[in-house]
């Protein structure tokens, strides 16, 4: 009896469940609550529909809601100034100043042990002495290196810069170094040349000439066979390009100026994100993500004649334009993916050649996709050292310090929806792959400081990449991004506003390794390598 009455219970509040539509907006449907009409990526949440709140909401606060909270007046006072600060300096300070165009709030803690720092930007917020020029207006000592910036506590955050006649000409010569010339190079197999080059923790090497040639290639070659491409949850086409190559083509849904409002992890694919994320992975000097370039194709000419029948069973007229919808599990009739008369335009993903095979692995950061539900590592502060550091494959190797990587480049592109990521297989050394960075750059006004938590929590950065990031602040990432994109068939790739983005995420990240230096000590938090410690 009792079961009866429970089962009926139970029975009673799927159904209740069912129809409450306002839950579930994840790419997976683990139960029969699922209602993908309302959630679909591309849905994009309507502005006057209450949401639950969450202990922490996704990381950060929407810069538009920021007036209506009390007591926000907190200002974000920079830890990478170039001058040491005094003891106002912490990450989050409280401050007393009614100015409406600071640019970071955030809600007032008592608390300083909690999950995740909750700040929002509204716009560029400015290292106050990080010249937009990209160099460093620090004194250089006799050595070129500067005195380290003292906290609080005593801890030092050491940025060594260099004299600026040598920064100048480093600036210069990075700028050079980047910019890509897409030319024909005949009688070349470029798609040999990329199978080379692949390697367990590298796509492509640095600064080869035949970069340029292969994606000369990508922008020109023959497509001989387009298919549909059931694997993941976007719309995309698989093409197979003279030559025996295949390559994924990402479909342009939007303008460079669209924001996408709401959760950092909604809306469709942006293309351009995919060919922006690739090119920050080569200035970064990862070489961790597939080679992108954009194409412009024919729908009619190059697609329809080689497509097979299951892909040209998704295509459609409409209002004069060739749209299609293909295969996969957001797809449908009625969100279909329109030309420009016969052209589309989209990034191209060049396929890894087939020397490792892939491995796909839950993110151990992964977020739930709901908004009534949290994940353990958004309100418990330990998660990473009781969850994560300890555990094979994080306790030991590369693969900490590349998750660590990888949520610094999600945070600079803004893809909050790394939830499983892709390694070789059978390759404990192997890279964490940048695959499928197409969820990026959705929000230019918005830091999903949620991206960042592995960083805040774990507190361990590999040296090689603070290095990186070290030399690129001030504006050289972005002003490297801009020279590296130009020559695309389809730039500019970015808005200006996600290169102000970019610009504003860069102190972000450094803020975010001060208060771990600060609590850890440098050594502690940069590391060459690193391994759990024997107990
Ligand atoms: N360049 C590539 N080389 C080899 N395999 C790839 C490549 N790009 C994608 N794949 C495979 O196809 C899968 C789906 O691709 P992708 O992640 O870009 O699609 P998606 O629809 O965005 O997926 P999701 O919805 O899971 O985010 C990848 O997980 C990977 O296994
Ligand atoms: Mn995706």
């Amino acid at each position: 009896m009792y079961f009866f009455v429970t089962s009926r219970n139970n029975r009673k509040l799927r159904a209740l469940k069912r129809h409450d539509r306002s839950k579930y907006h994840g790419p997976f449907h683990p139960d029969p609550n699922y209602q993908p009409e309302r959630f679909r990526r591309g849905y994009e949440y309507p502005a006057n529909v209450p949401r639950a709140n969450t202990i922490l909401p996704s990381g950060g606060l929407n810069p538009l809601d920021a007036k209506d909270l009390p007591n926000r007046n907190i200002r974000l006072v920079s830890l990478i100034s170039d001058q040491p600060k005094s003891s106002t300096q912490s990450l989050m300070t409280k401050s007393s100043t009614t100015n409406t165009t600071s640019t970071t709030t955030t809600e007032p803690t008592t608390s300083s042990r909690r999950a995740l720092p909750r700040v929002s930007t509204t716009k560029a917020a400015p290292s106050p002495k990080a010249p937009s020029g990209g160099g460093s207006k620090r004194e250089p000592s006799k050595e070129g290196k500067s005195a380290p910036a003292k906290l609080p506590g005593g801890a030092s955050l050491p940025l060594p810069t260099m004299k600026p006649s040598i920064r100048k000409k480093f600036i210069e010569d990075e700028i050079e170094r980047i910019g890509i010339k897409l030319e024909e190079k005949p009688n070349t197999n470029h798609w040999e040349i990329a199978k080379d080059w692949l390697r367990v923790r590298s796509v492509y090497p640095q600064n080869h000439q035949g970069l340029g040639a292969l994606m000369f290639a990508m922008t020109k070659t023959k497509i001989m066979k387009a298919d549909i491409l059931t694997r993941g949850t976007q719309l995309k086409m698989m093409f197979y390009l003279q030559g025996n190559q295949r390559a994924i083509f990402k479909p342009k849904r939007y303008e460079r100026e669209h924001v996408i409002k709401g959760n950092a992890y909604d809306g469709y694919d942006r293309h351009n994100g995919e060919i922006a994320s690739f090119h920050l992975d080569r200035i970064l000097n990862f070489r961790r993500a597939p080679i992108v370039v954009g194409r412009k194709i024919n729908l009619e000419i190059e697609i329809l004649p080689v497509a097979t029948q299951r892909l040209k069973d998704t295509f459609k007229k409409k209002n004069g334009n060739t749209c299609f919808y293909g295969q996969c599990y957001y797809c449908k009739e009625t969100e279909l993916a329109c030309g420009h008369g016969e052209i589309m335009e989209g990034s191209l993903t060049l396929w890894l050649a087939d020397t490792f095979t892939l491995e796909k692995v839950r993110h151990p950061y992964q977020r739930t996709y709901r908004d009534d539900k949290t994940a353990k590592w958004e309100t418990d502060p330990d998660y990473c050292s009781v969850y994560v550091k300890p555990n094979p494959p994080y306790d030991k190797g590369v693969r900490f310090l590349d998750l660590i990587d990888m949520a610094i480049f999600d945070f600079i592109i803004g893809n909050a929806d790394r939830h499983h990521y892709e390694v070789w297989a059978d390759q404990p050394e192997s890279m964490i792959i940048l695959l499928d960075n197409a969820k990026s750059f959705g929000n230019p006004h918005h830091d999903e400081l949620s991206i960042l938590a592995p960083v805040a929590q774990c507190c361990l950065l590999r040296k090689s990449t603070f290095d990186r990031l070290v030399e690129l602040k001030g504006g050289l990432m972005t002003k490297m991004l801009i020279e590296a994109t130009r020559t695309d068939p389809i730039s500019p790739i970015l808005h200006k506003k996600h290169i102000e983005a970019i610009n504003r995420r860069m102190p972000i990240i450094f803020q975010t390794l001060t208060k771990c230096v600060q609590e850890n000590g440098r050594d502690a938090v940069i590391v060459e390598s690193w391994k759990r410690p024997e107990s």
